[in-house]
């Protein structure tokens, strides 16, 4: 193998000690804040996959914005490309935004229903100044190509078109300014299940053609499965679990991701099913004590409530990381 093979491609994101709460309010006084995102780290190289999964309010879509600094944090930093965008200038931060973009999970809701399709896709190039109108629409039409749509229909309106084909419109919009890092944020849960697999594998093909760096959030550990280098397991705003994901989905280490994985019949091996998860997810205004997953868990101890299990070497496999005092029983 030749030493550029064994390379490891550069960094592209990094998040340290990244929080966000958010004020809460009742109708008459204010409430505790919701500590949406807590103390995360990641390093995000480029090119690769990283799919972030957890529970509905675990703070995934939180992460996604803070990760492109469409959201301040109330701590911690993200680096892109070694820049801290938090203290880069207005100027500097808008010629960053145009290697950042999102693709959301309602391309319905994201995309403006009276303006023609092309014109929308076009409007990132023309802002950023990438291209004259002429090649605007030049690069519309071939980018509807590459997202399997026929560049003629360039002219007509979202309403025209289905679910299936708006997310693809949705996606040539944001690669129509040439980033390098994406975050879809569940991208296919709108879809209808016959559709998903083909988005998900557009995603897949588009990806490795242009080497895009992807935040790839989801519900769905099947498709994290399928698209993902790497997989963070969130649980209550924190990461709880991370690493590869064929190791990761193979055999979870923290006692969350095994109950959430046992709550995907197709994805837990014969015979080997813990139990799934019980109980309600604690409200992340009022966060348990010490483990935040150890008022649902089975192998909770008095213990465990003392203090937050950090962020640890996986007993036995290097590379992976795990958050739980007993991650040494867990992993047996
Ligand atoms: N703008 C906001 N104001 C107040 N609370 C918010 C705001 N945005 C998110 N939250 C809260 O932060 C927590 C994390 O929400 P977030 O949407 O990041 O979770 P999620 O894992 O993406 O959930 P889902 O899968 O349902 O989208 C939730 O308790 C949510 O109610």
């Amino acid at each position: 193998m030749t030493a550029a093979v064994l390379r490891r491609p550069p960094l592209l994101v990094r998040a340290e000690g990244l929080s966000r709460a958010f004020a809460a309010r009742t109708l008459f006084r204010r409430a505790a804040p919701v500590l949406a995102v807590r103390e995360v780290e990641l390093d995000l190289l480029r090119g690769e996959a990283l799919g972030v999964v957890g529970e509905s309010g675990c703070g995934k879509s939180t992460l996604g914005r803070l990760l492109l600094g469409l959201l301040p944090p109330t701590a911690g930093q993200v680096m892109f490309d070694g820049e801290d965008l938090a203290a880069v200038p207005p100027g500097r931060l808008r010629r960053l935004r145009r290697r950042m973009q999102m693709v959301f999970q309602d391309p319905y809701g994201s995309l403006d229903p009276r303006r023609p399709v092309g014109a929308q896709i076009a409007d990132g190039m023309l802002i950023h100044r990438l291209e004259t109108p002429a090649g605007a629409v030049a690069r519309t039409a071939a980018l509807l190509r590459q997202v399997g749509l026929d560049p003629r229909h360039a002219a007509r309106l979202p309403h025209e078109f289905s679910g299936g084909q708006r997310q693809r419109i949705a996606i040539a919009r944001a690669l129509a300014t040439g980033p390098d890092f994406v975050v879809a944020d569940e991208p296919v849960s709108a879809l209808d299940v016959s559709i998903q697999a083909q988005i998900v594998n557009l995603l897949a093909d588009l990806r490795s053609e242009l080497g895009l760096a992807l935040v790839f959030i989801s519900h769905d550990l099947h498709v994290v499965k399928h698209l993902c280098d790497r997989v963070m397991v969130m649980y209550l705003g924190r990461v709880v679990e991370q690493g590869p994901a064929a190791s990761v989905f193979a055999a979870p280490a923290h006692p969350y991701s095994q109950a959430l994985l046992a709550a995907t019949p197709s994805m837990h091996r014969r015979g080997t099913r813990p139990p799934a998860l019980m109980g309600e997810v604690p409200s992340p205004a009022a966060p348990p004590s010490g483990c935040g997953f150890r008022t649902r868990c089975r192998w909770a101890r008095p213990d465990c409530a003392a203090e937050v299990p950090p962020l640890a070497p996986h007993p036995r496999e290097p590379g992976r990381l795990v958050a739980c005092w007993r991650a040494e029983e867990v992993a047996t």
